[in-house]
């Protein structure tokens, strides 16, 4: 298996970063880095992982004190560029804050803690995210989350649907009043940046409750592999 890196961006507070680590080297993708928010040097890797958690204590508003890291100047120069960024939970509202997404995550619809199974729906196969599944492909992965309520202007969300960069929505019920039941989305010159609540890192294998995650780390790999021929 050819092997590629990924760089996963730790500040203080994350705590999904080994899961996302583990989930590229345990799915056959490559080696994984752990780039620590003070660096200014993404090491040459292949693609960015900005992991859930909750950097500096989600004080503020979850995000909104990353984003100001100074990696995260290097993660948009790489973004502009075309570089693959997933953004998972955290990283979603970090990238988000950031600018490199549209739109916001605020509270929780009824402002608990939502932490289950969700099922999302694969809105669009037209991304390096998700270009091996299937449009419709209904995706078991866990939430766990207090401000995971994705919210964007009108103007914004026409231009979402317009350039079809819905990426998932929440099927069988929206955990926490997404608008339009939206659970990720994309972005960047190429559709190379992507963002969503739930967690595929925690979904690879059928003992941890699902492995419908995978079908993500397949699908970047083989987009990798694709611009490497
Ligand atoms: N797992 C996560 O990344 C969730 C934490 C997140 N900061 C929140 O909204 O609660």
């Amino acid at each position: 298996m050819s092997g590629f890196t990924a760089g996963v961006i730790v500040f203080p507070g994350s705590n999904c970063d080994r899961d996302a680590a583990n989930a590229w080297s345990e799915l056959g993708c490559g080696e994984a880095k752990l780039l620590w928010h003070q660096d200014k040097d993404l090491q040459g890797v292949d693609i960015v992982i900005v992991p859930g958690g909750f950097s500096y204590g989600d004080a503020l508003r979850a995000g909104a004190i990353a984003r100001f890291a100074p990696i995260m100047d290097e993660v948009a120069a790489f973004a502009h560029d075309g570089g693959l960024v997933m953004g998972i939970c955290n990283g979603f509202q970090i990238v988000c804050e950031a600018g490199l997404l549209p739109g916001a995550l605020a509270r929780n619809e009824g402002l608990k803690f939502a932490c289950k199974h969700v099922d999302l729906r694969v809105e669009t196969t037209s991304s390096p995210f998700t270009c091996t599944s299937e449009k419709g492909a209904l995706l078991s992965i866990p939430i766990a989350h207090g401000e995971g309520r994705y919210v964007c202007d009108e103007a914004t969300h026409a231009q979402l649907i317009a350039e079809d960069r819905i990426l998932f929505r929440y099927a069988n019920g929206n955990p926490n009043g997404a608008f339009d039941d939206i659970a990720g989305i994309l972005g960047g010159p190429n559709r190379n940046v992507m963002g969503m609540m739930p967690h595929p890192e925690r979904a690879i294998r059928a003992a941890l409750g699902s492995a419908d995650g995978a079908v993500m780390f397949e699908s970047i790999l083989a987009t990798l592999a694709q611009a490497q021929v």
